[in-house]
Protein backbone atom coordinates (compact mmCIF):
# COMPACT_ATOMS: atom_id res chain seq x y z
CA UNK A 1 0.00 0.00 0.00
CA UNK A 2 3.00 1.83 0.49
CA UNK A 3 4.13 2.61 -3.12
CA UNK A 4 1.79 5.37 -3.35
CA UNK A 5 -0.42 8.53 -1.86
CA UNK A 6 -3.08 10.20 -2.02
CA UNK A 7 -3.98 13.46 -0.84
CA UNK A 8 -6.71 13.21 2.85
CA UNK A 9 -9.34 15.60 0.95
CA UNK A 10 -9.09 13.11 -2.04
CA UNK A 11 -10.33 10.12 0.22
CA UNK A 12 -13.23 12.60 1.47
CA UNK A 13 -12.06 13.81 4.58
CA UNK A 14 -11.10 16.94 5.94
CA UNK A 15 -7.96 17.55 8.57
CA UNK A 16 -8.22 20.06 11.23
CA UNK A 17 -6.44 23.43 10.69
CA UNK A 18 -6.79 23.05 6.95
CA UNK A 19 -4.17 19.96 7.06
CA UNK A 20 -4.25 18.30 4.12
CA UNK A 21 -1.22 15.65 4.15
CA UNK A 22 -0.43 12.94 1.52
CA UNK A 23 -1.50 9.93 2.99
CA UNK A 24 0.09 6.21 2.27
CA UNK A 25 -2.21 3.70 3.65
CA UNK A 26 -5.01 3.67 5.64
CA UNK A 27 -4.99 0.93 9.02
CA UNK A 28 -7.29 0.56 11.84
CA UNK A 29 -5.05 -1.50 13.73
CA UNK A 30 -2.18 0.95 15.76
CA UNK A 31 0.20 -2.07 15.14
CA UNK A 32 -0.46 -1.89 11.36
CA UNK A 33 0.43 1.53 10.86
CA UNK A 34 3.44 2.64 8.77
CA UNK A 35 4.65 6.69 8.28
CA UNK A 36 2.16 8.35 6.52
CA UNK A 37 -0.60 6.13 7.38
CA UNK A 38 -4.06 7.21 8.06
CA UNK A 39 -5.15 5.67 11.63
CA UNK A 40 -8.54 4.91 11.89
CA UNK A 41 -9.49 4.91 15.43
CA UNK A 42 -12.51 3.26 15.71
CA UNK A 43 -15.12 3.11 19.39
CA UNK A 44 -14.19 -0.68 20.02
CA UNK A 45 -16.63 -3.29 22.26
CA UNK A 46 -13.53 -3.81 24.39
CA UNK A 47 -11.35 -0.44 23.91
CA UNK A 48 -12.00 2.55 22.51
CA UNK A 49 -8.94 2.34 19.13
CA UNK A 50 -8.19 5.61 20.13
CA UNK A 51 -6.11 4.54 23.34
CA UNK A 52 -3.51 2.97 20.32
CA UNK A 53 -3.10 7.16 19.27
CA UNK A 54 0.00 7.26 20.84
CA UNK A 55 1.47 4.31 19.21
CA UNK A 56 0.07 5.45 15.49
CA UNK A 57 1.78 8.73 16.02
CA UNK A 58 4.83 6.87 17.35
CA UNK A 59 5.14 4.51 13.75
CA UNK A 60 4.71 7.95 12.32
CA UNK A 61 0.93 8.12 11.49
CA UNK A 62 0.07 10.90 8.91
CA UNK A 63 -3.71 11.48 9.86
CA UNK A 64 -6.00 10.07 12.66
CA UNK A 65 -9.63 9.39 11.73
CA UNK A 66 -11.33 9.20 15.16
CA UNK A 67 -15.01 10.57 17.17
CA UNK A 68 -15.52 13.12 18.98
CA UNK A 69 -14.77 10.87 22.02
CA UNK A 70 -11.87 9.26 20.47
CA UNK A 71 -9.91 12.68 20.12
CA UNK A 72 -10.85 13.86 24.12
CA UNK A 73 -9.48 10.36 24.77
CA UNK A 74 -6.35 11.17 23.01
CA UNK A 75 -6.41 14.81 23.12
CA UNK A 76 -2.81 15.10 24.91
CA UNK A 77 -1.45 13.46 22.32
CA UNK A 78 -2.88 14.89 19.43
CA UNK A 79 -2.30 18.52 20.77
CA UNK A 80 2.01 18.33 19.92
CA UNK A 81 1.16 16.15 16.89
CA UNK A 82 2.11 16.93 12.98
CA UNK A 83 -1.05 14.47 12.18
CA UNK A 84 -3.90 15.67 10.71
CA UNK A 85 -6.81 14.96 12.90
CA UNK A 86 -10.29 14.29 11.49
CA UNK A 87 -13.28 13.84 13.62
CA UNK A 88 -16.49 11.98 11.79
CA UNK A 89 -19.74 11.57 13.20
CA UNK A 90 -19.20 7.50 12.13
CA UNK A 91 -15.75 7.30 12.14
CA UNK A 92 -16.32 3.34 10.53
CA UNK A 93 -18.29 4.90 7.58
CA UNK A 94 -16.09 7.29 7.30
CA UNK A 95 -13.53 4.88 6.84
CA UNK A 96 -15.50 2.99 4.40
CA UNK A 97 -15.53 5.67 1.97
CA UNK A 98 -12.32 6.25 2.01
CA UNK A 99 -11.35 2.69 1.48
CA UNK A 100 -13.69 2.84 -1.33
CA UNK A 101 -12.02 6.05 -2.75
CA UNK A 102 -8.15 4.64 -1.99
CA UNK A 103 -8.78 0.96 -3.68
CA UNK A 104 -10.64 3.10 -6.56
CA UNK A 105 -11.63 0.12 -8.50
CA UNK A 106 -14.46 -2.74 -7.99
CA UNK A 107 -16.08 -5.13 -10.21
CA UNK A 108 -18.84 -3.02 -12.11
CA UNK A 109 -22.07 -5.21 -11.23
CA UNK A 110 -21.98 -6.24 -7.60
CA UNK A 111 -24.73 -7.44 -5.32
CA UNK A 112 -25.05 -8.23 -1.58
CA UNK A 113 -27.16 -10.77 0.11
CA UNK A 114 -28.16 -10.60 4.13
CA UNK A 115 -30.49 -13.02 6.26
CA UNK A 116 -29.97 -15.38 9.45
CA UNK A 117 -29.32 -18.33 7.06
CA UNK A 118 -28.44 -18.97 3.53
CA UNK A 119 -26.19 -15.90 2.91
CA UNK A 120 -23.48 -18.30 1.76
CA UNK A 121 -25.50 -20.09 0.01
CA UNK A 122 -27.01 -17.47 -2.74
CA UNK A 123 -24.04 -15.89 -3.04
CA UNK A 124 -22.63 -18.90 -4.48
CA UNK A 125 -25.67 -19.50 -6.31
CA UNK A 126 -25.57 -16.03 -7.68
CA UNK A 127 -21.58 -16.31 -8.81
CA UNK A 128 -22.25 -19.73 -10.28
CA UNK A 129 -25.48 -18.13 -12.51
CA UNK A 130 -22.99 -15.37 -13.21
CA UNK A 131 -20.43 -17.60 -14.54
CA UNK A 132 -22.72 -19.88 -16.48
CA UNK A 133 -23.60 -17.15 -18.61
CA UNK A 134 -19.85 -16.12 -18.98
CA UNK A 135 -19.43 -13.43 -16.55
CA UNK A 136 -15.99 -13.20 -14.72
CA UNK A 137 -17.91 -13.67 -11.36
CA UNK A 138 -16.45 -13.90 -7.31
CA UNK A 139 -18.47 -14.57 -4.80
CA UNK A 140 -16.93 -13.42 -1.21
CA UNK A 141 -18.17 -14.30 2.49
CA UNK A 142 -17.50 -16.91 4.71
CA UNK A 143 -15.59 -19.31 2.57
CA UNK A 144 -13.79 -16.81 1.44
CA UNK A 145 -13.78 -15.07 -1.77
CA UNK A 146 -14.10 -17.88 -4.42
CA UNK A 147 -14.59 -18.46 -8.04
CA UNK A 148 -12.55 -16.45 -10.47
CA UNK A 149 -10.58 -14.72 -8.29
CA UNK A 150 -9.80 -16.05 -4.95
CA UNK A 151 -8.89 -15.21 -1.38
CA UNK A 152 -8.87 -16.24 1.72
CA UNK A 153 -10.85 -14.14 4.88
CA UNK A 154 -11.01 -14.11 8.00
CA UNK A 155 -14.28 -12.46 8.42
CA UNK A 156 -18.15 -13.12 6.79
CA UNK A 157 -18.18 -9.32 5.64
CA UNK A 158 -14.51 -8.31 6.12
CA UNK A 159 -13.74 -4.84 7.40
CA UNK A 160 -13.68 -2.05 4.86
CA UNK A 161 -10.10 -2.19 4.05
CA UNK A 162 -9.62 -5.91 3.40
CA UNK A 163 -12.84 -5.43 1.66
CA UNK A 164 -11.68 -2.99 -0.90
CA UNK A 165 -8.47 -4.49 -1.24
CA UNK A 166 -9.97 -7.79 -2.43
CA UNK A 167 -11.97 -5.98 -5.05
CA UNK A 168 -9.75 -3.83 -6.25
CA UNK A 169 -7.00 -7.04 -6.70
CA UNK A 170 -10.42 -8.96 -8.11
CA UNK A 171 -11.38 -6.01 -10.39
CA UNK A 172 -7.45 -6.20 -12.08
CA UNK A 173 -8.08 -9.74 -13.04
CA UNK A 174 -10.89 -8.95 -14.75
CA UNK A 175 -13.82 -9.83 -12.55
CA UNK A 176 -17.27 -7.83 -13.46
CA UNK A 177 -19.12 -9.33 -11.25
CA UNK A 178 -19.43 -9.98 -7.41
CA UNK A 179 -21.69 -11.22 -4.92
CA UNK A 180 -21.26 -10.51 -1.07
CA UNK A 181 -22.44 -11.92 2.05
CA UNK A 182 -23.77 -9.21 4.42
CA UNK A 183 -23.18 -10.12 7.81
CA UNK A 184 -24.98 -7.97 10.51
CA UNK A 185 -21.89 -7.17 12.22
CA UNK A 186 -20.68 -5.83 8.55
CA UNK A 187 -24.04 -3.72 8.37
CA UNK A 188 -24.14 -2.39 11.92
CA UNK A 189 -19.74 -1.75 11.69
CA UNK A 190 -20.61 -0.49 8.01
CA UNK A 191 -18.35 -2.42 6.49
CA UNK A 192 -20.11 -2.30 3.09
CA UNK A 193 -20.46 1.58 2.90
CA UNK A 194 -18.73 2.41 0.15
CA UNK A 195 -19.27 -0.66 -1.84
CA UNK A 196 -21.59 0.18 -5.25
CA UNK A 197 -24.04 -2.30 -4.96
CA UNK A 198 -27.30 -3.07 -7.70
CA UNK A 199 -28.98 -5.57 -5.81
CA UNK A 200 -29.87 -6.47 -2.36
CA UNK A 201 -31.47 -9.51 -1.04
CA UNK A 202 -32.99 -11.09 2.34
CA UNK A 203 -33.73 -14.97 3.14
CA UNK A 204 -35.00 -14.53 6.37
CA UNK A 205 -34.51 -14.14 9.95
CA UNK A 206 -34.44 -15.74 13.24
CA UNK A 207 -32.28 -16.06 16.20
CA UNK A 208 -28.60 -15.40 16.47
CA UNK A 209 -25.75 -13.11 17.17
CA UNK A 210 -27.65 -12.11 20.46
CA UNK A 211 -24.06 -11.91 22.04
CA UNK A 212 -23.78 -8.96 20.07
CA UNK A 213 -27.20 -7.00 19.40
CA UNK A 214 -29.14 -6.37 22.29
CA UNK A 215 -32.11 -7.54 21.15
CA UNK A 216 -34.43 -9.28 17.68
CA UNK A 217 -35.67 -5.79 16.78
CA UNK A 218 -31.76 -4.24 16.74
CA UNK A 219 -30.52 -7.31 15.10
CA UNK A 220 -33.71 -7.10 12.74
CA UNK A 221 -32.81 -3.07 12.31
CA UNK A 222 -29.12 -4.32 11.18
CA UNK A 223 -29.89 -6.31 8.61
CA UNK A 224 -32.49 -3.41 7.77
CA UNK A 225 -29.45 -0.96 6.62
CA UNK A 226 -28.67 -2.75 3.52
CA UNK A 227 -32.58 -1.82 2.29
CA UNK A 228 -32.93 1.52 4.04
CA UNK A 229 -29.50 3.07 3.83
CA UNK A 230 -27.25 1.41 1.67
CA UNK A 231 -29.19 0.27 -1.25
CA UNK A 232 -29.61 3.76 -3.36
CA UNK A 233 -33.04 4.36 -4.92
CA UNK A 234 -33.91 2.52 -7.80
CA UNK A 235 -31.78 -0.31 -6.96
CA UNK A 236 -32.87 -3.69 -6.61
CA UNK A 237 -34.06 -5.55 -3.75
CA UNK A 238 -34.87 -9.06 -3.45
CA UNK A 239 -36.57 -10.12 -0.43
CA UNK A 240 -38.18 -13.63 0.57
CA UNK A 241 -41.59 -12.49 2.20
CA UNK A 242 -42.65 -15.98 3.38
CA UNK A 243 -42.29 -14.88 7.30
CA UNK A 244 -43.38 -11.73 8.98
CA UNK A 245 -40.31 -10.09 9.23
CA UNK A 246 -39.58 -10.88 5.41
CA UNK A 247 -42.40 -8.40 4.63
CA UNK A 248 -41.41 -5.88 7.20
CA UNK A 249 -38.51 -5.51 4.99
CA UNK A 250 -40.27 -5.39 1.95
CA UNK A 251 -42.08 -2.44 3.34
CA UNK A 252 -39.11 -0.92 4.02
CA UNK A 253 -37.70 -1.17 1.01
CA UNK A 254 -41.14 -0.63 -0.61
CA UNK A 255 -40.73 2.75 1.33
CA UNK A 256 -37.19 3.88 0.14
CA UNK A 257 -38.03 3.42 -3.46
CA UNK A 258 -36.28 0.27 -4.34
CA UNK A 259 -37.49 -2.18 -7.31
CA UNK A 260 -38.68 -4.93 -5.64
CA UNK A 261 -38.84 -8.48 -6.54
CA UNK A 262 -40.15 -10.53 -4.05
CA UNK A 263 -39.54 -14.51 -3.43
CA UNK A 264 -40.99 -17.52 -1.69
CA UNK A 265 -44.14 -20.19 -1.49
CA UNK A 266 -46.49 -17.32 -0.76
CA UNK A 267 -48.86 -16.54 -3.94
CA UNK A 268 -48.21 -13.55 -4.82
CA UNK A 269 -44.26 -14.01 -4.44
CA UNK A 270 -42.62 -12.74 -8.35
CA UNK A 271 -40.68 -15.82 -8.05
CA UNK A 272 -42.66 -18.21 -6.72
CA UNK A 273 -42.07 -21.94 -5.60
CA UNK A 274 -45.18 -23.90 -6.82
CA UNK A 275 -44.18 -27.48 -5.91
CA UNK A 276 -40.92 -29.55 -4.76
CA UNK A 277 -40.18 -33.46 -5.87
CA UNK A 278 -37.91 -35.20 -3.60
CA UNK A 279 -35.46 -37.75 -4.02
CA UNK A 280 -32.58 -39.23 -2.80
CA UNK A 281 -30.17 -37.29 -4.73
CA UNK A 282 -31.72 -33.92 -5.22
CA UNK A 283 -35.13 -32.32 -6.16
CA UNK A 284 -37.49 -31.62 -8.83
CA UNK A 285 -38.58 -27.46 -8.78
CA UNK A 286 -41.92 -26.56 -10.27
CA UNK A 287 -41.70 -22.59 -9.75
CA UNK A 288 -43.08 -18.95 -11.57
CA UNK A 289 -41.76 -16.50 -12.65
CA UNK A 290 -44.23 -13.39 -13.05
CA UNK A 291 -47.03 -16.36 -13.65
CA UNK A 292 -45.21 -18.34 -16.25
CA UNK A 293 -44.58 -21.64 -14.79
CA UNK A 294 -41.10 -23.30 -15.04
CA UNK A 295 -39.59 -27.01 -14.16
CA UNK A 296 -36.34 -27.40 -13.45
CA UNK A 297 -34.11 -30.28 -11.89
CA UNK A 298 -31.48 -29.56 -8.85
CA UNK A 299 -29.21 -31.72 -8.19
CA UNK A 300 -29.57 -30.34 -4.57
CA UNK A 301 -30.70 -31.57 -0.64
CA UNK A 302 -33.20 -29.52 0.92
CA UNK A 303 -36.23 -27.86 0.30
CA UNK A 304 -34.75 -24.66 1.49
CA UNK A 305 -32.33 -24.49 -1.64
CA UNK A 306 -35.02 -23.34 -3.60
CA UNK A 307 -35.59 -20.60 -2.17
CA UNK A 308 -31.39 -19.49 -2.04
CA UNK A 309 -31.82 -20.55 -5.66
CA UNK A 310 -34.87 -18.43 -6.40
CA UNK A 311 -33.04 -15.43 -4.43
CA UNK A 312 -29.72 -15.80 -6.41
CA UNK A 313 -31.81 -16.27 -9.89
CA UNK A 314 -34.27 -12.60 -8.58
CA UNK A 315 -30.29 -11.33 -7.57
CA UNK A 316 -28.86 -11.91 -11.40
CA UNK A 317 -31.84 -10.25 -12.99
CA UNK A 318 -31.86 -7.40 -10.78
CA UNK A 319 -28.47 -6.79 -11.94
CA UNK A 320 -29.08 -6.84 -15.18
CA UNK A 321 -29.26 -10.17 -17.43
CA UNK A 322 -31.65 -11.94 -19.14
CA UNK A 323 -34.61 -13.64 -17.34
CA UNK A 324 -34.59 -16.36 -19.84
CA UNK A 325 -30.57 -16.90 -19.68
CA UNK A 326 -30.75 -16.87 -16.74
CA UNK A 327 -33.14 -19.45 -15.76
CA UNK A 328 -31.80 -21.87 -18.25
CA UNK A 329 -28.34 -22.03 -15.96
CA UNK A 330 -30.32 -23.29 -12.74
CA UNK A 331 -30.05 -27.29 -13.38
CA UNK A 332 -26.40 -26.65 -13.22
CA UNK A 333 -26.06 -25.44 -9.98
CA UNK A 334 -23.89 -27.42 -7.69
CA UNK A 335 -24.08 -28.35 -3.80
CA UNK A 336 -22.33 -25.37 -1.36
CA UNK A 337 -19.50 -26.76 0.00
CA UNK A 338 -20.54 -27.95 3.60
CA UNK A 339 -24.01 -26.77 3.14
CA UNK A 340 -26.30 -30.16 3.01
CA UNK A 341 -23.25 -31.41 1.10
CA UNK A 342 -22.99 -35.28 0.40
CA UNK A 343 -20.63 -36.63 2.48
CA UNK A 344 -20.13 -40.21 2.05
CA UNK A 345 -22.32 -43.72 1.89
CA UNK A 346 -22.10 -46.75 3.41
CA UNK A 347 -22.61 -49.73 2.06
CA UNK A 348 -26.19 -50.54 3.07
CA UNK A 349 -27.22 -46.89 1.36
CA UNK A 350 -27.27 -45.01 4.36
CA UNK A 351 -26.13 -41.43 3.49
CA UNK A 352 -24.09 -39.05 5.98
CA UNK A 353 -24.32 -35.26 4.78
CA UNK A 354 -22.40 -32.07 6.21
CA UNK A 355 -24.13 -28.52 7.13
CA UNK A 356 -22.97 -25.61 8.59
CA UNK A 357 -26.54 -25.37 10.56
CA UNK A 358 -24.93 -23.94 14.00
CA UNK A 359 -28.37 -21.93 14.82
CA UNK A 360 -31.51 -23.21 16.37
CA UNK A 361 -33.27 -22.04 13.21
CA UNK A 362 -30.82 -23.22 10.38
CA UNK A 363 -30.26 -26.82 12.47
CA UNK A 364 -34.53 -27.48 12.92
CA UNK A 365 -34.55 -26.29 9.08
CA UNK A 366 -31.95 -28.31 7.57
CA UNK A 367 -33.63 -31.60 9.66
CA UNK A 368 -36.64 -30.56 8.59
CA UNK A 369 -35.79 -30.27 4.76
CA UNK A 370 -33.76 -33.95 5.48
CA UNK A 371 -36.83 -35.42 5.86
CA UNK A 372 -38.28 -35.45 2.59
CA UNK A 373 -35.57 -37.32 0.63
CA UNK A 374 -34.95 -39.65 3.46
CA UNK A 375 -37.29 -43.13 4.13
CA UNK A 376 -35.81 -44.19 7.46
CA UNK A 377 -34.04 -42.28 10.20
CA UNK A 378 -32.30 -39.43 10.97
CA UNK A 379 -29.89 -38.91 12.82
CA UNK A 380 -27.84 -36.05 13.92
CA UNK A 381 -24.39 -34.89 15.54
CA UNK A 382 -23.80 -31.38 16.29
CA UNK A 383 -22.36 -28.84 19.17
CA UNK A 384 -22.47 -25.22 19.97
CA UNK A 385 -19.26 -23.37 19.55
CA UNK A 386 -17.71 -22.05 22.86
CA UNK A 387 -17.41 -18.20 22.98
CA UNK A 388 -20.55 -17.38 20.80
CA UNK A 389 -24.29 -16.82 21.69
CA UNK A 390 -25.43 -18.82 24.77
CA UNK A 391 -28.62 -18.40 24.25
CA UNK A 392 -28.53 -20.77 21.34
CA UNK A 393 -27.59 -23.40 23.05
CA UNK A 394 -30.84 -25.23 24.48
CA UNK A 395 -32.46 -24.02 21.64
CA UNK A 396 -30.05 -26.34 18.88
CA UNK A 397 -30.85 -29.15 21.90
CA UNK A 398 -34.78 -28.45 21.29
CA UNK A 399 -34.30 -28.08 17.38
CA UNK A 400 -32.25 -32.07 17.37
CA UNK A 401 -34.97 -33.40 20.06
CA UNK A 402 -37.82 -31.69 17.40
CA UNK A 403 -36.49 -32.92 14.24
CA UNK A 404 -34.15 -36.19 14.53
CA UNK A 405 -35.28 -39.44 15.42
CA UNK A 406 -31.18 -40.02 17.21
CA UNK A 407 -29.55 -37.35 18.88
CA UNK A 408 -25.63 -37.25 19.39
CA UNK A 409 -24.01 -34.29 21.30
CA UNK A 410 -20.56 -33.30 20.64
CA UNK A 411 -18.25 -30.39 20.51
CA UNK A 412 -17.79 -27.87 18.21
CA UNK A 413 -15.44 -25.39 18.74
CA UNK A 414 -15.42 -24.98 22.86
CA UNK A 415 -12.53 -22.26 22.46
CA UNK A 416 -11.96 -20.88 25.67
CA UNK A 417 -15.10 -22.34 27.57
CA UNK A 418 -15.22 -25.77 29.47
CA UNK A 419 -16.41 -28.31 26.64
CA UNK A 420 -18.23 -30.36 28.96
CA UNK A 421 -20.01 -27.29 30.39
CA UNK A 422 -21.04 -25.98 26.79
CA UNK A 423 -22.86 -29.72 26.07
CA UNK A 424 -24.32 -29.57 29.37
CA UNK A 425 -26.29 -26.47 27.76
CA UNK A 426 -27.19 -27.91 25.13
CA UNK A 427 -28.21 -31.35 26.38
CA UNK A 428 -30.65 -29.07 28.43
CA UNK A 429 -32.85 -28.93 25.27
CA UNK A 430 -31.66 -32.24 23.91
CA UNK A 431 -33.44 -34.11 26.44
CA UNK A 432 -32.45 -37.04 28.10
CA UNK A 433 -32.42 -39.71 25.49
CA UNK A 434 -29.35 -37.49 23.37
CA UNK A 435 -26.34 -39.25 23.70
CA UNK A 436 -23.43 -36.93 24.61
CA UNK A 437 -19.78 -37.69 23.57
CA UNK A 438 -17.52 -34.80 23.48
CA UNK A 439 -15.19 -36.49 21.09
CA UNK A 440 -15.92 -35.44 17.69
CA UNK A 441 -14.46 -37.82 15.98
CA UNK A 442 -15.87 -40.59 18.27
CA UNK A 443 -19.26 -39.41 17.75
CA UNK A 444 -19.60 -39.31 14.08
CA UNK A 445 -18.24 -43.12 14.12
CA UNK A 446 -20.88 -44.29 16.22
CA UNK A 447 -23.68 -41.97 14.64
CA UNK A 448 -22.32 -43.66 10.98
CA UNK A 449 -22.20 -47.08 13.05
CA UNK A 450 -26.58 -46.73 14.06
CA UNK A 451 -27.28 -45.93 10.36
CA UNK A 452 -29.32 -48.98 8.97
CA UNK A 453 -30.51 -49.15 4.81
CA UNK A 454 -33.12 -46.08 4.18
CA UNK A 455 -31.53 -43.78 7.46
CA UNK A 456 -29.02 -40.79 6.95
CA UNK A 457 -26.53 -38.69 8.85
CA UNK A 458 -26.67 -34.89 9.44
CA UNK A 459 -23.55 -33.53 10.88
CA UNK A 460 -24.58 -30.24 11.65
CA UNK A 461 -21.95 -27.21 12.55
CA UNK A 462 -18.85 -26.96 10.95
CA UNK A 463 -19.64 -26.93 7.33
CA UNK A 464 -16.41 -26.01 5.50
CA UNK A 465 -14.52 -25.41 8.45
CA UNK A 466 -11.54 -27.65 8.20
CA UNK A 467 -10.32 -26.89 12.12
CA UNK A 468 -11.87 -27.62 15.80
CA UNK A 469 -10.57 -24.87 18.09
CA UNK A 470 -10.13 -26.11 21.36
CA UNK A 471 -8.88 -23.28 23.87
CA UNK A 472 -6.82 -21.48 21.60
CA UNK A 473 -5.22 -24.27 19.33
CA UNK A 474 -6.22 -25.20 16.39
CA UNK A 475 -6.37 -29.32 15.41
CA UNK A 476 -7.30 -30.32 11.98
CA UNK A 477 -11.23 -31.36 11.58
CA UNK A 478 -12.99 -32.02 8.88
CA UNK A 479 -16.40 -32.90 8.90
CA UNK A 480 -16.25 -34.65 5.63
CA UNK A 481 -13.43 -36.11 5.48
CA UNK A 482 -14.73 -37.79 9.07
CA UNK A 483 -17.85 -39.28 7.22
CA UNK A 484 -15.23 -40.74 4.38
CA UNK A 485 -13.41 -42.40 7.43
CA UNK A 486 -16.36 -43.92 9.39
CA UNK A 487 -17.53 -44.94 6.84
CA UNK A 488 -14.75 -46.68 5.27
CA UNK A 489 -13.73 -47.76 8.67
CA UNK A 490 -17.27 -49.79 9.88
CA UNK A 491 -17.61 -51.17 6.15
CA UNK A 492 -14.42 -52.81 6.08
CA UNK A 493 -12.45 -50.91 3.72
CA UNK A 494 -9.54 -49.75 5.73
C1 LIG B 1 -17.45 -7.88 17.61
C2 LIG B 1 -16.83 -7.26 16.42
O1 LIG B 1 -17.37 -7.32 15.34
N1 LIG B 1 -15.65 -6.65 16.62
C3 LIG B 1 -14.99 -5.90 15.56
C4 LIG B 1 -14.59 -4.59 16.15
O2 LIG B 1 -13.69 -4.90 17.15
P1 LIG B 1 -13.85 -4.38 18.59
O3 LIG B 1 -14.80 -3.25 18.56
O4 LIG B 1 -14.15 -5.47 19.51
O5 LIG B 1 -12.34 -3.94 18.81
P2 LIG B 1 -11.58 -3.71 20.18
O6 LIG B 1 -10.79 -4.91 20.49
O7 LIG B 1 -12.51 -3.15 21.19
O8 LIG B 1 -10.54 -2.59 19.71
C5 LIG B 1 -10.98 -1.29 19.30
C6 LIG B 1 -10.14 -0.80 18.18
O9 LIG B 1 -8.79 -0.71 18.60
C7 LIG B 1 -7.95 -1.21 17.61
N2 LIG B 1 -6.69 -1.69 18.22
C8 LIG B 1 -6.67 -2.70 19.11
C9 LIG B 1 -5.45 -3.13 19.66
C10 LIG B 1 -4.25 -2.49 19.29
O10 LIG B 1 -3.13 -2.79 19.74
N3 LIG B 1 -4.31 -1.48 18.38
C11 LIG B 1 -5.49 -1.07 17.84
O11 LIG B 1 -5.48 -0.17 17.02
C12 LIG B 1 -8.75 -2.32 16.94
O12 LIG B 1 -8.31 -2.56 15.63
C13 LIG B 1 -10.17 -1.73 16.97
O13 LIG B 1 -10.40 -0.95 15.80
O14 LIG B 1 -13.93 -3.78 15.18
C14 LIG B 1 -12.75 -4.40 14.64
C15 LIG B 1 -12.12 -3.44 13.63
O15 LIG B 1 -13.06 -3.02 12.69
C16 LIG B 1 -13.11 -5.72 13.99
O16 LIG B 1 -11.97 -6.35 13.49
C17 LIG B 1 -13.77 -6.62 15.03
O17 LIG B 1 -14.17 -7.82 14.43
C18 LIG B 1 -13.79 -8.95 15.21
C19 LIG B 1 -12.37 -9.35 14.86
C20 LIG B 1 -14.74 -10.13 15.00
O18 LIG B 1 -14.41 -11.25 15.27
N4 LIG B 1 -15.93 -9.95 14.48
C21 LIG B 1 -16.86 -11.04 14.25
C22 LIG B 1 -17.77 -11.31 15.44
C23 LIG B 1 -17.67 -10.68 13.03
O19 LIG B 1 -17.62 -9.57 12.54
N5 LIG B 1 -18.46 -11.63 12.51
C24 LIG B 1 -19.31 -11.35 11.38
C25 LIG B 1 -20.46 -12.31 11.28
C26 LIG B 1 -20.17 -13.78 11.24
C27 LIG B 1 -21.45 -14.59 11.14
O20 LIG B 1 -22.38 -14.22 10.40
O21 LIG B 1 -21.55 -15.60 11.84
C28 LIG B 1 -18.48 -11.36 10.11
O22 LIG B 1 -18.86 -10.63 9.18
O23 LIG B 1 -17.49 -12.10 10.06
N1 LIG C 1 -32.84 -20.36 3.02
C1 LIG C 1 -32.55 -21.05 4.11
N2 LIG C 1 -33.49 -21.26 5.05
C2 LIG C 1 -33.22 -21.95 6.15
N3 LIG C 1 -32.03 -22.50 6.42
C3 LIG C 1 -31.05 -22.33 5.53
C4 LIG C 1 -31.26 -21.59 4.34
N4 LIG C 1 -30.12 -21.60 3.64
C5 LIG C 1 -29.23 -22.27 4.36
N5 LIG C 1 -29.78 -22.74 5.50
C6 LIG C 1 -29.10 -23.49 6.55
O1 LIG C 1 -28.14 -22.62 7.14
C7 LIG C 1 -26.81 -23.17 7.04
C8 LIG C 1 -25.85 -22.10 6.65
O2 LIG C 1 -26.13 -21.70 5.34
P1 LIG C 1 -25.30 -20.53 4.69
O3 LIG C 1 -23.88 -20.76 4.98
O4 LIG C 1 -25.73 -20.38 3.29
O5 LIG C 1 -25.86 -19.32 5.56
P2 LIG C 1 -25.13 -18.01 6.09
O6 LIG C 1 -26.24 -17.02 6.25
O7 LIG C 1 -24.05 -17.64 5.20
O8 LIG C 1 -24.56 -18.41 7.49
P3 LIG C 1 -23.36 -17.66 8.32
O9 LIG C 1 -23.98 -16.47 8.96
O10 LIG C 1 -22.98 -18.69 9.31
O11 LIG C 1 -22.26 -17.34 7.37
C9 LIG C 1 -26.91 -24.24 5.99
O12 LIG C 1 -25.95 -25.21 6.27
C10 LIG C 1 -28.34 -24.71 6.08
O13 LIG C 1 -28.50 -25.67 7.08
N1 LIG D 1 -19.36 -17.42 11.89
C1 LIG D 1 -19.84 -18.23 12.98
C2 LIG D 1 -19.52 -19.66 12.69
C3 LIG D 1 -19.79 -20.61 13.82
C4 LIG D 1 -19.58 -22.04 13.44
C5 LIG D 1 -19.52 -23.02 14.55
N2 LIG D 1 -18.77 -24.12 14.09
C6 LIG D 1 -18.93 -22.42 15.82
O1 LIG D 1 -17.73 -22.45 15.96
O2 LIG D 1 -19.70 -21.94 16.65
C7 LIG D 1 -19.20 -17.80 14.28
O3 LIG D 1 -17.99 -17.65 14.35
O4 LIG D 1 -19.95 -17.60 15.22
MG1 LIG E 1 -22.11 -17.17 5.53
Amino acid sequence: MTDRAMRLSLLGLRGDKGRDPEITGLAVDSRQVRPGCLFAALPGSAVHGAEFIQYALRQGAGAILTDRKGAEIAAAELAGADAALVVAEDPRAALAGAAALWFAAQPETMVAVTGTSGKTSVATFTRQIWQALGHKAISLGTMGVQGDYQAKLAHTTPEPITLHRVLAEAAAEGVTHAAMEASSHGLDQHRLDGVRLKAGAFTNFSQDHLDYHKDFDEYFAAKALLFDRLLDEGAGAVINIDDARGRQMEQIARDRGLKLTTVGRAERADLRILNQRYDATGQDLRFSLYGQAHLVRLALIGGFQAENVLAAAGLVIAAGDEPARVLDTLSSLTTVRGRMELAAVRENGAAVFVDYSHKPGALASALQSLRPHVMGRIVVVFGAGGDRDRLKRPLMGEAARQFADVVYVTDDNPRSEDPAAIRAEVMAGAGPEAIEIGDRAEAILRAVDTLQPGDALLIAGKGHETGQIIGSDVYPFDDAEQASVAVAALDGRI
